[in-house]
């Protein structure tokens, strides 16, 4: 490990600083033990997964917000079953206060439940400033997507982000997670070359147990040889293990600080190994918050 005031734990300082989280609507007392060692007002996402229900994810943004965080509830487009289903979960997301910033997903399921076949789809309908959203962050994919044509992609990306800016909207692309740090920054120079400036979050895993990676890895689609494990941080033969990102945001924080282009990035934590060791995590290496 490197030591305290090294130019690599500088790197990882100034990155972390800002970073953002993610629950699912199940992980209320996650949340509760990782709370004390969050800074106010840091951002925790709120999963929109088809084992959770409605008053399931609005109490877990409530319970953010009743910590002093900030919540960023997810909605995924194609799990919604109606034009109703949206304006319910809008509403009452508004009237608890709950609806400044949202993630707004296409969403897993290969045919929609409802009127929404994309994040595009739920962003043109164009109610979400009307329900008090001011930001919405969007996905990116380092990797690319398993089911998704890479054109559609970026052709996606650059409507949302359009749409958004003409509705007044700020936003905020979160990436798919990744161990492969060279596929990332190469990503975050094409976002940049099309012209897109919104801050970009970098999906990284908190740590967790090797197994529990790879098989989340496996499930989205994600690049996980042995090489790229192993620049990561762990190896394959020993799968009993837990990993912690710090290789990866060490060396992203270096290579950030000499590229200028890279313009705005912060850090955006998927807990895979619970919250609290992910809050545990980011407080040892020097993270403040959003
Ligand atoms: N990055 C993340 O953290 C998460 C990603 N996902 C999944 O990523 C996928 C894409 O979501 P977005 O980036 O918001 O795309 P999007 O909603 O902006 O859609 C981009 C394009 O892909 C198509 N599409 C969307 N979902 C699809 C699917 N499941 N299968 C096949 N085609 C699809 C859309 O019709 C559109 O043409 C979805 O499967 C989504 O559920 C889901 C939850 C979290
Ligand atoms: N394509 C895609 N779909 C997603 O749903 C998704 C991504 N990508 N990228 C990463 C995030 C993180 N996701 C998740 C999903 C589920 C749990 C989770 O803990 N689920 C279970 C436990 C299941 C298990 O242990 O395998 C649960 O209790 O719901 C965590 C993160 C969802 N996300």
């Amino acid at each position: 490990m490197d030591a305290a005031g090294s130019p690599a734990k500088d790197a990882s300082r100034a990155l972390l600083a800002g970073f953002s989280l993610e629950m699912t609507g199940k992980d209320i007392p996650g949340l509760d033990d990782a709370a004390a060692l969050l800074p106010p007002g840091t951002r925790v996402n709120v999963t929109f997964l088809g084992n959770e229900d409605l008053e399931m994810r609005l109490a877990a943004a409530r319970a953010v917000q009743a910590h002093g965080l900030v919540p960023v509830p997810h909605i995924s487009a194609r799990r919604l079953a109606s034009h109703d289903a949206l304006e319910e979960f809008l509403a009452r997301l508004q009237e608890a206060g709950l609806s400044e910033h949202v993630f707004v997903v296409g969403g897993d399921p290969a045919t929609p439940e409802g009127p929404y076949a994309s994040s595009l789809d739920v962003i043109r309908t164009g109610i979400l400033g009307d329900y008090g959203v001011r930001e919405v962050n969007i996905a990116g994919y380092p990797e690319g997507h398993p089911d998704i044509p890479e054109a559609e992609l970026w052709a996606a990306l650059e409507h949302k982000t359009a749409a958004l800016a003409e509705q007044g909207l700020a936003s905020v692309i979160i990436t798919q997670f990744a161990f492969d740090l060279d596929a990332v920054l190469a990503w975050i120079a094409q976002v940049r070359q099309r012209g897109i400036r919104s801050l970009i979050r970098v999906g990284t895993p908190g740590p967790a147990g090797i197994k529990r990676l790879l098989a989340f890895a496996s499930r989205f689609g994600i690049g996980a040889n042995a090489m790229i494990v192993r620049k990561y941080g762990f190896s394959l033969t020993n799968l009993m293990g837990t990993a912690g990102p710090e290789k990866f945001v060490a060396e992203l924080g270096r290579r950030l600080a000499t590229d200028p282009a890279a313009g705005e990035v912060a850090l955006h934590f998927y807990t895979f190994g619970g919250l609290p060791a992910t809050a545990e995590w980011v407080r040892s290496h020097g993270g403040e918050g959003s």
